[in-house]
């Protein structure tokens, strides 16, 4: 089993993750991970912040001469936003009435759709600063830097993940556009919106700059792809090893995420059985699905074809054009609190998504598999592909998967 653990808050003096039970020999590089975290910061409608923090990464464990060693891997991203921070985000006691004007004041006008208001009922805050440094999406930054890792295993066996941007607001990619494949992740990178069809990413850019002239925030939907799987990965005999229940939780957990689909999810539910599921048919490689309506999963698990998983993003919280709320100290009607933040982080929670993804897959390889080296997971797999009877194979995917 893979676990994974992050801390950390969104202005203090770092994030710190640890990912345990990652096998031996798997080559992860610092410019690797390095590389994944600029990817995240990527993307049109991002607030300052991104232009100006860097994601400074240490490798403090694990990993040695760029190849996992087994042991748990820990990870430091530090924030370069700390030392304005240094006395706002002390670890140790602080007289309150010496903190900056600004960045010291208490925030004590919640806002409505982020995690301000129910986290200081909850652990007792008379303000918001302790909810909302832990309820950030900086914390996403940990999570991509660990999916780096899973990715590099996934890699090493032949899966491999891209992530794409499918709506902004009602921007949408037509239904029946191109899909990207695995080879097309710098192209969406390059892309403002990650967005793989050239039309409708230019038509996102313009509702993002209407939405930021008129003080508005969107939100949006990713889809997240896996190529490479092998048939079997997860199990229908428990809830909680469905892979389809993993990954809908995984992405559910990233913030903002408010829906998850696997394969065409909810336009499913209105199309008849007969033209809802992906029929069989045997060709000459053996057998093959007509469609891919599943997502690449039935019962609970992967079917060997494509994995096919979205997520949909509410819109960001920080609205500049203030929502109405009450202020806690006084009881009075006021203004969200807002400073700065992002219009649109849609093609980051993309990033954010395909991280989570690529854990979720590393941790049901593991499961299945096992191995203590790469080495051995690779034996086994190739193992357990060999035993599958020439009458349940299925036939390999096209050479684009
Ligand atoms: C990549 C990313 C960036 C985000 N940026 C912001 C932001 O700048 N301002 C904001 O209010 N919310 C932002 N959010 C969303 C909040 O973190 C989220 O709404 C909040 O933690 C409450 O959680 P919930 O929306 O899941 O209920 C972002 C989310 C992601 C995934
Ligand atoms: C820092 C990141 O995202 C942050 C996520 C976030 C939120 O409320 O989730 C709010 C903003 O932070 P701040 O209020 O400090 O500008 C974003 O910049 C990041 O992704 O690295």
């Amino acid at each position: 089993m893979l676990r994974w653990l992050t801390a950390g808050e969104s202005h203090g003096p770092e994030l710190v993750a640890i990912l345990e039970g990652m096998p031996a020999g798997v080559p992860v590089s610092k410019a690797g991970i390095q590389a994944d975290l600029q990817r995240r910061k990527l993307g049109y409608g991002r607030g300052a912040r991104m232009k100006f923090e860097e994601d400074v990464l240490d490798i403090s464990g694990g990993i040695r001469f760029g190849l996992t060693m087994g042991s748990p891997i820990a990870l430091r991203i530090g924030n370069t936003e700390w030392p304005r921070w240094v006395d706002v985000m002390s670890a140790e006691p602080v007289d309150l009435e010496t903190l900056p004007k600004g960045r010291g004041a208490p925030l004590t006008r919640p806002r409505p759709g982020h995690a301000d208001l129910v986290g200081m009922q909850k652990y007792g805050f008379e303000e918001s600063r302790n909810v909302l440094e832990r309820a950030s999406a900086r914390e996403t930054a940990a999570r991509v830097a660990l999916g780096a890792v899973a990715r590099a295993f996934l890699g090493e066996l032949g899966i491999r993940l891209v992530a794409h941007t499918l709506a902004i607001g009602e921007v949408r990619v037509p239904d029946g556009a191109a899909l990207p494949t695995a080879d097309d992740v710098a192209a969406l990178d390059a892309d403002p919106l990650r967005c793989f069809d050239a039309t409708t990413s230019a038509a996102m850019v313009a509702r993002i700059d209407q939405a930021h002239d008129s003080g508005d925030t969107l939100g949006g939907v990713v889809e997240v792809l896996a190529f490479g799987l092998p048939p079997g990965l997860g199990s229908y005999v428990h809830w909680d090893r469905r892979l389809d229940s993993q990954l809908a939780g995984a992405l559910m957990s990233i913030q903002a995420i408010k829906g998850v689909e696997v394969g065409d999810g909810f336009t499913t539910t209105t199309r008849p059985g007969s033209a809802a599921h992906d029929e069989l048919v045997v060709g000459a490689d053996g057998i093959t699905r007509l469609s891919d309506r599943a997502g690449g999963i039935e019962g609970g698990m992967s079917t060997g074809t494509v994995l096919r998983v979205r997520a949909g993003m509410k819109p960001i919280a920080t609205v500049p054009h203030a929502l109405r709320t009450v202020d806690v100290t006084t009881g009075a009607a006021a203004e969200a609190h807002h400073q700065r933040s992002d219009v649109c982080a849609v093609p980051a929670a993309g990033v954010v998504a395909e991280a989570m993804v690529a854990l979720v897959l590393a941790n049901a390889v593991v499961e299945k598999f096992g191995g203590d080296s790469i080495d051995e997971t690779r034996r086994n797999l190739t193992n357990y592909l060999a035993a599958i009877p020439d009458a349940l194979r299925t036939a390999p995917a096209s050479a684009a998967e």
